[in-house]
């Protein structure tokens, strides 16, 4: 593309040298002398970059750089000065210049500056078009009441920088949502860093997580920053977090405590400053139940939960989904896009689908490669497994109980509620008592008859 070159300076001999130049490098040239004239030129031509002189008469350089940054924020402007101060560059710079040239002026430098400017800028553009893209990409689609609320929650809570849990079963979009989170945060700007913990083998959790130096163990050919490390002013998403070992959990639970670490074979302190968001398809106050999940690690990262619904709780966001994946399947793959028939939708919104959106993004990608015809219909639709739900990690109460009498509903949620309740104060009865407002003789009765005896009392 070819790109315009805006020279601002009051002496018409350097404008023209200075054009010719950069005219030889191939660049457009626009020259104006004065100030006025450069923020004319600016509206009407919308230059790649300005080579702006600071000595103008009339409005001079420090006042066009601050109007022209704030208006085009993405404009490369390069001062130049023949009295150039140390002051003067660092107040330029602050005001936004990308560089500050010096008059004697260096021709070397002032094309080397210039392409560097524009190769900054192109850059920029492109990541913002990635990023655009990538945003677009992780897009929760879904309009059905349990998703507009969860997309609601994400609004509220994702500009603080409260710790979240996000939970559902597999293939839920639980990673969307972190991406969402992330996105819609303060740290935006920063990496977002994704660990799969159950992908770490133990015995590497600590480089994996803190970085090695060279040399610390058999196979550190390199030093190695770690995810904590990368995550730095940005997000942390601990994915399938109650898949480590609890040695491992402890682990974590250490640097999430202290926020600090020390690369494996360094004795360097890092400190970090990172948002925990972490995500299970597990049910932890089951896993926490049977030993499985350290409960200080659960409060550490459940400050607030966030739960997404399974797709049959919302059956009416399928229509819209599976758009979006032919639409997607067909950009990518460069074909028109299918038609899904009504007989065939009518089919697929009868399914369970126990493994979620996942599952209905490749039932529909496959679709989209087995069917000849640019219309899907009923019998292009092969079988469906008929089976009734995976075993559930969360339970609906409401579901269950709608069988039940109303006192069965109240014993049961009686029982759960004071049973996370003693496990929050570590089984101590006075506290608990305490906290839920019951006299601790009555909480002693209640323990007993639900059978909740904890092994401290
Ligand atoms: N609401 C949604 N809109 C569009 N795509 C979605 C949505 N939810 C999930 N997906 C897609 O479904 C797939 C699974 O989503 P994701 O990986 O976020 O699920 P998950 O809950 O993290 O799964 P797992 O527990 O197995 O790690 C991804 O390809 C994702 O893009």
């Amino acid at each position: 593309m070819q790109r315009t070159i805006l020279i601002v300076d009051d002496e018409e001999s350097i404008c023209k040298s200075l054009g010719n130049i950069l005219l030889d490098e191939g660049y457009d040239i626009l020259a104006a002398n004065s100030g006025e004239e450069a923020l004319k030129l600016l509206d009407e031509e919308l230059p790649s970059l300005v080579l702006l002189d600071i000595w103008l008469p009339g409005i001079d350089g420090m006042e066009v750089l601050k109007t022209a940054k704030n208006l085009y924020p993405k404009l490369p402007l390069v001062m130049m000065s023949g009295h150039g101060t140390i002051e003067t560059a660092v107040k330029a710079t602050k005001l936004g210049a990308f560089d500050f040239i010096e008059k004697p002026l260096s021709l070397e430098k002032i094309i080397l500056t210039v392409r560097h400017a524009l190769e900054m800028s192109r850059l920029e553009e492109e990541n913002l078009l990635l990023r655009q893209k990538i945003n677009q990409d992780y897009e929760l689609t879904g309009t059905s009441p349990p998703i507009m609320e969860l997309k609601e929650m994400i609004s509220i809570v994702a500009p603080t920088n409260a710790w979240i849990l996000i939970m559902g079963e597999n293939g839920t979009g639980k990673e969307l949502v972190a991406r969402a989170i992330h996105r819609q945060s303060k740290r935006a700007d920063k990496p977002m860093i994704e660990v799969n913990c159950a992908a770490i083998p133990e015995e590497l959790i600590e480089s994996e997580l803190f970085g090695h130096e060279k040399g610390a163990f058999t196979g550190a050919t390199e030093k190695k920053r770690g995810k904590f490390d990368l995550a730095h002013e940005g997000t942390i998403f601990l994915d399938e977090v109650a898949d480590m070992s609890l040695k491992a959990q402890a682990k974590i639970l250490r640097i999430l405590q202290e926020k600090k670490f020390e690369r494996v074979g360094g004795n360097k302190v890092i400190q970090v400053d990172v948002r925990v968001l972490a995500a299970t398809n597990k049910d932890l106050e089951k896993e926490m139940e049977e030993g499985r999940f350290r409960q200080d690690l659960f409060y550490r990262l459940n400050v607030i939960p966030l739960m997404v619904p399974p797709l049959r709780s919302r059956k009416e966001d399928i229509p819209l989904l599976m758009e979006r994946f032919l639409a997607d399947f067909a950009l990518k793959e460069g074909e028109p896009k299918k038609i899904l028939g009504e007989d065939a939708l009518a089919i697929l919104m009868e399914h369970s689908w126990p493994g979620n959106v996942r599952e209905l993004k490749n039932f529909i990608e496959r679709l989209a490669i087995m069917t000849p015809s640019i219309v899907i219909s009923a019998h292009d639709i092969p079988p469906l497994p008929k089976e009734g739900h995976k075993v559930e990690p969360f339970r609906d109460p409401v579901q269950d109980y709608v069988s039940g009498s109303f006192r069965e509903a109240k014993m049961d949620f009686e029982k759960s509620y004071l049973a996370k309740k003693l496990r929050e104060f570590e089984g101590n009865i006075s506290k608990t008592a305490e906290s839920i407002g019951l006299e601790r003789s009555n909480l002693h009765k209640k323990i007993k008859a639900y059978g909740l005896e904890s092994k401290g009392e």
